[in-house]
């Protein structure tokens, strides 16, 4: 063995000790936390309030412990900082104090952990060297050390390896995305940090990390200030929901889960929406524009409901037509009033019309007009009519109402182009909302309101997401609260903490949504405009953003740096950003696999069978995942040019659905009509996927 084998295996041996011990010490702290939980329940025996109080804080707290030391079992340590006065800490994914409460383990994300991430050999903030261990399960198997200051090392201090982040960045890709926690870097480490109650904007080219940095942040606020965030909630949102799923691991793994994750099209209760509109219309669909169309068609009257009242009474015929009755409607819903919410204005309308009928037709024995209204509300047929002519509307049913042209154009008229129309046309299908229809659907929730309710029973004091906390909550109901963290009632509005990853394809109308979800919110908004397929007005997708994110002070950070695309991939994917940006700063790609991209072209006809040929290649070239990645209109006929292929390993995405995913391998079909169909912005976005290999395929011409 050479000299720095042996001192690399020595070194190896010395972290061995600290982390069986932290091993040792964790297995006593599990027996612990499970005693303690059985000896809270014993407390409730007891059966005073004090007594109860102390066994659901006990409880809770233990269940919560065991949860948390289950979680973090994988790779607890790794990081050790060796400090100026000679002191050492190590790091890892949750904190762990010995007997004597010595720290033998710092949460990664306490403030002494900060120094792991941000000590640099320029600014080496007390650290004389930053040591990585890497492990598997318990044992230990790599370490990799820093220097950072090296007039402070003592003679006996040693340093091995050479580079922890290029090895962590050479493994193979999964199905989920991982956590970066070993490995954040400094520019990365200053955007998760930053203040909890501010609005955290941070920015970047392909693959620097953005959604790594938002979901580290979203654990961190979960950390720093527990009670706020994980009572309150927060919200993570992705653009597709086959990104959601790529993400979900990201949290657990980082013994966190209460925080609700979800794509653009499942934000709205009772709504998944996972189709997508061609650019141009998602564009129209999410113009601010859209919430006069929908407020014009929130005062019309429903489709096939009566357009006349005939009653018989008392011998007479009472009538209202049409015109009266749609001027009843008017004066009941001025502009800016709710319809669900003024239905007894509209009630109202038609007594008064009756009445004014009844006297005017001198219909004999006529009682009071209360008595009169009393009598028409008790017969079954006014009921009828009134059930069709102002029924409690749902938001699906106005949006279908937009599917029928003639509607379509008397509300959209005056606000929307012509062409904007002609785009409509036919885009709203009713029943089966697209990803833009989400936030329209919320839209109308608003335009509608909900009809006044009874006074609500006073709700159970001790749950959680009513705002107390969790001392006063019942451990038993634990399990409920952590789900009730997730998967907040379908009006809950106000979340603590919203992230928006992708934020660079988010609407105007999108972004009214998502404003509603977090009035009090402090915010983290990650994307970058380069990859935006946004077409419609930037002043008025400027002024919507502003909106949402309210007037909290923001923190602006940048990253350069791109962990994802061998540099030859990412140079095939910056010409294409440059020809409709040439100034651009781009991050500079810090992996190189010496293989260019394969850029094929075939006769159109031979495309299905290349196209397999190409993903079994790159199967047997990666270790990791391979992407399909084609344009929308094409997805279902690709997906069967290569079924058959392992799917654990093999994933057919559009070019929008590929927003924010990552494979080993990418075969990119036809990348020209990814450009004319979705724009060069988001052909840029498909060519960046690729972490080793990319092959482009095209038809000859
Ligand atoms: N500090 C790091 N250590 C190890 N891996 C990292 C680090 N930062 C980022 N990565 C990896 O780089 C890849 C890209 O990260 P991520 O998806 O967060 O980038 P992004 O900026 O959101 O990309 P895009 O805008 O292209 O969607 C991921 O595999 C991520 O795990």
């Amino acid at each position: 063995m050479t000299d720095a084998a042996t001192t690399l295996q020595q070194e190896i041996a010395a972290e061995q000790r600290h982390v069986d011990r932290v091993y040792a010490r964790l297995a006593v702290l599990r027996q612990a936390a499970a005693r303690a939980e059985k000896e809270g329940y014993r407390l409730a025996r007891v059966g005073n309030f004090g007594a109860l109080v102390e066994r659901d804080a006990m409880v809770f707290h233990a269940a919560r412990r065991r949860h948390a030391l289950d979680a973090e079992h994988e790779g607890l340590v790794f990081g050790r900082l060796d400090l100026r006065e000679g002191q050492v800490l190590h790091v890892g994914r949750l904190g762990v104090r010995g007997e004597n409460a010595e720290p033998l383990v710092v949460d990664w994300r306490a403030p002494a952990a900060a120094a792991f991430y941000q000590a640099t050999a320029a600014d080496p903030r007390g650290v004389v060297r930053r040591r990585m261990i890497q492990s598997s399960g318990e044992k230990v198997t790599n370490i990799e050390d820093d220097l950072l200051d090296p007039a402070a090392a003592p003679e006996s201090m040693r340093v091995v390896g050479d580079g922890a982040l290029l090895a962590t960045l050479a493994r193979a890709t999964g199905r989920g995305m991982r956590d970066i926690v070993a490995t954040i870097q400094r520019e990365q480490d200053q955007a998760i940090r930053s203040p909890a109650s501010s609005v955290t904007i941070v920015s970047g080219g392909p693959g620097t990390g953005k959604t790594a940095v938002a979901l580290h942040r979203a654990a961190y606020l979960l950390y720093s200030d527990r009670s706020r965030f994980a009572g309150g909630g927060i919200l993570v949102v992705g653009p597709s929901s086959v990104f959601v799923e790529y993400i979900a691991s990201v949290l657990p793994s980082l013994g966190e889960e209460a925080a609700a994750l979800h794509s653009l099209g499942s934000i709205v209760g009772g709504v998944t929406a996972t189709r997508t509109d061609p650019t141009a219309v998602a564009s129209v669909k999410g113009s601010l524009r859209m919430r006069r169309v929908l407020e014009r068609a929130t005062h019309d009257a429903v489709p096939g409901g009566p357009t006349e009242l005939r009653l018989l009474y008392r011998g007479g015929l009472l009538r209202l037509g049409r015109p009266e009755l749609d001027a009843i409607r008017a004066r009941a819903l001025p502009r800016g009033a709710r319809r669900n919410e003024v239905r007894r204005a509209g009630i109202d309308g038609l007594f008064d019309a009756l009445w004014a009928q009844a006297q005017r037709h001198k219909i004999g024995g006529l009682p009071a007009q209360v008595d009169f209204e009393d009598e028409l509300a008790e017969r079954s047929d006014f009921r009828e009519f009134l059930k069709a002519w102002w029924p409690r509307l749902a938001p699906r049913h106005v949006l279908a109402w937009l599917a029928d042209p003639k509607r379509l154009n008397s509300y959209a008229g005056g606000l929307l182009s012509t062409a904007e129309i002609a785009l409509l046309r036919g885009a709203f299908t009713p029943g089966d909302p697209t990803v833009a229809d989400v936030a329209l659907l919320d839209e109308l929730d608003e335009l509608l309101g909900r009809p006044p309710q009874p006074a609500k029973r006073q709700r159970d004091p001790f749950h959680v997401v009513d705002g107390v906390r969790e001392v006063s909550t019942y451990a038993d109901r634990q399990r409920a609260a952590r789900a009730a963290a997730v998967q907040r009632p379908d009006d809950y509005r106000e979340y603590a903490h919203v992230v928006v990853d992708e934020s660079q394809d988010v609407s105007p109308m999108q972004w009214r949504m998502l404003g509603r979800r977090g009035r009090l919110a402090s915010w983290t908004v990650v994307g970058d405009p380069a990859q935006s397929a946004w077409t419609g007005d930037p002043g008025e997708l400027a002024r919507a953003r502003d909106k949402a994110l309210g007037g909290r002070r923001r923190h602006e950070f940048t990253l350069t740096t791109n962990y994802r695309n061998s540099a030859e991939i990412f140079e095939v994917a910056a010409r294409v950003i440059r020809e409709v940006s040439p100034d651009i700063a781009l991050p500079r790609a810090v992996r190189s696999t010496g293989v260019p991209p394969e850029e094929l072209t075939v006769p159109a006809a031979e495309l299905p069978a290349a196209t397999r040929e190409a993903a079994e290649r790159l199967l047997a070239d990666v270790e990791g995942t391979v992407g399909v990645i084609t344009s929308v209109p094409r997805r279902d006929e690709v997906a069967e040019w290569v079924a058959g292929l392992p799917t654990d390993r093999l994933q057919v995405v559009t070019s929008l659905q590929a927003k924010g995913m990552e494979y080993d391998g990418v075969v990119l079909i036809s990348p020209d009509e990814i450009r004319t169909d979705a724009g060069a912005r988001t052909l840029y976005v498909a060519l960046s996927r690729a972490t080793q290999r990319l092959t482009t395929l095209g038809p000859s011409a």
